[in-house]
């Protein structure tokens, strides 16, 4: 089994697709966990995953197999993520929330329902003390708003050494019971954004994420674990051209698209063995989920699927999207135990520029002016904002700062290699032509191809010393990480003479 659980749900034929196509649908079961599906091709394709939830399967089912673990694991300080995939219409929230959060009966009560109330039975029955607290954002149009506060429309996502990712100012509820997280979790979905399409008459837009925080601690040394589960209930992921969208909403379904592909572009590199360069940064939604799918927690994947022939394609992109996810490799590691709740202040009450120039003036005892000057701009660059509550986040900040300078070295070595190839083919084509044209020609073809071959040479040389840089950055991110802030930024900007970094950009003339 892959650390990302992932299982596929068939939904019921809806009363429309019934009166398009009868009873047909666009699978056939062969067990609990494959089926098969016919391609583009019309060829017979089979998929297998952890679980297959055909139409009958009850929604207690659905739970069961994908929260139980996570729910056990969040109370032993290890994060779990559950995420709903597929189509408009296919049946994502209908697994998260049932027909309503508040009303609806046993059997069609959803996962977050489900859920809440496993946590809050399973924290009551344990000698020791707890909190539970609830956040509800959705990302909509890339930005993170909170759906229980709808003045903060532009949160920030940040990440610490003890929280990981989070997302800074979001409004957090005490919650105490079910019934009490159920009116608060109804109030944050009366919020979300609900736009029209053809597809949908009621299609939620916005990806939305419930997140519970759970602090549980032994009485008796005070030690505290934290573990946190994400519900996410993503938008439709179904083409543009397949909404009939336009204007706002056509932009809005291209914000979809993107965020959705940049969660494509994340499991491609997890997968793919491009583990040092995953883009989680390329969206809001992959940067929340970076510790989901990076490794730091357990997470379960339910790909929403239309039985209808006529949604064919769109069922088949969202089953190679599971198939695809199945392959990721992460290790679920629980939280650092914190010895103190509470969390405090290293910085008291330092204004924002105060703490930038303490900061600054932190970096050059040990920097040079020069990469001071430089990390300050990629800082302002990055829009990375000096947390006055965490001096680990500036310690992150230069890693994230030092991972986006290994992708541009990288990305600049790519380009090079491209640039190299295509050289390399026009002198083929050159000598090639040397050969086959009239000699009257060939001297001119020859002084031609002595020029391209001079340029390939630069170019051969430029990628070796790109090569050797992106090999350097990478094995200095890897010392840096183990040797502490400090550390890391000395080696990493330490270590690249300016004049090498000057023709990929990053040190200014
Ligand atoms: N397993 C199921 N059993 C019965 N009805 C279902 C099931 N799954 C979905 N439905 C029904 O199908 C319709 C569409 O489902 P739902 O709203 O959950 O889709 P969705 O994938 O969340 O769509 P969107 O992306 O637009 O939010 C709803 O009327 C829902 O009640």
């Amino acid at each position: 089994m892959s650390n990302v659980t992932v299982c596929v749900r068939f939904r019921p034929l809806s009363h429309k697709e019934r009166k398009a196509n009868g009873d047909n649908v666009c699978f056939r079961k062969l067990d609990s966990e494959s089926f098969v599906v016919k391609d583009e091709r019309e060829e017979d394709v089979i998929f297998s995953f952890d679980k297959v939830f055909y139409e009958d399967a009850q929604q207690s089912d659905v739970y069961n197999f994908l929260a139980v673990p996570i729910v056990s694991d969040a109370i032993n300080g290890i994060n779990g993520t559950i995420i709903t995939y597929g189509q408009t219409g296919a049946g994502k929230t209908y697994s998260m929330e049932g027909p309503s959060i508040l009303h609806c009966n046993e059997q069609k009560t959803g996962l977050v329902q489900r859920l809440v109330d496993e946590l809050f039975v399973c924290l009551r029955s344990s000698a020791s003390t707890w909190t539970v607290k609830l956040s509800m954002v959705e990302i909509y149009l890339e930005k993170v708003r909170d759906l229980l506060d709808l003045s903060k429309d532009n949160l920030q996502i940040k990440e610490s050494k003890t929280q990981g990712i989070y997302i800074a100012g979001a409004t957090e509820i005490s919650i105490v019971n079910s019934s009490d997280a159920l009116e608060n979790l109804s109030q944050g979905i009366a919020n979300r954004a609900v736009g029209e399409t053809q597809m949908n008459l009621a299609s939620s837009r916005s990806h939305c994420l419930y997140i519970f925080s759970v602090q549980h601690g032994s009485t008796s040394d005070e030690r505290v674990k934290v573990g946190k589960i994400i519900l996410v209930d993503l938008a439709g992921s179904e083409k543009v051209e397949k909404t009939g969208a336009e204007g706002r909403v056509l932009d809005e379904a291209k914000t979809i698209n993107k965020s959705l592909s940049a969660l494509g572009n994340v499991i491609n590199a997890l997968t793919t063995g491009k583990q040092n360069h995953v883009p989680f940064r390329d969206s809001k939604l992959t940067r929340i989920l970076q510790d989901a799918l990076g490794g730091n927690s357990r997470a379960a994947l339910l790909c929403c699927c239309s039985p209808s022939p006529s949604n064919a394609p769109e069922s088949l992109s969202t089953l190679r999207f599971g198939t695809r996810t199945k392959l990721i490799k992460a290790s679920p590691k629980s939280i650092p135990e914190v010895v103190d709740n509470v969390k405090k202040p290293i910085l008291g009450t330092l204004d924002q520029d105060d703490l930038r120039d303490r900061i600054l003036s932190k970096l050059r005892l040990s920097l040079k002016e020069e990469d001071v000057d430089l990390l300050e701009e990629l800082f302002l660059q990055e829009g990375i904002i000096f947390d006055p509550n965490s001096i680990a986040d500036v310690d992150l900040a230069c890693q994230d700062t030092a991972s986006e300078e290994i992708s541009l070295l990288m990305q600049a070595v790519e380009e090079l290699k491209g640039t190299v190839e295509e050289v390399a083919v026009v002198i083929v084509v050159q000598m090639y032509t040397c050969l086959t044209w009239p000699s009257r020609l060939q001297g001119a073809n020859s002084h031609c191809t002595l020029q391209l071959t001079d340029e390939n040479e630069k170019l051969r040389h430029e990628l070796e010393v790109a090569q050797e840089i992106a090999a350097q950055a990478q094995l200095a991110a890897a010392a840096a990480a183990a040797a502490g802030a400090e550390a890391r930024s000395r080696t990493l900007l330490g270590f690249v003479p300016a004049a090498l970094l000057r023709p990929f950009g990053f040190v200014p003339d």
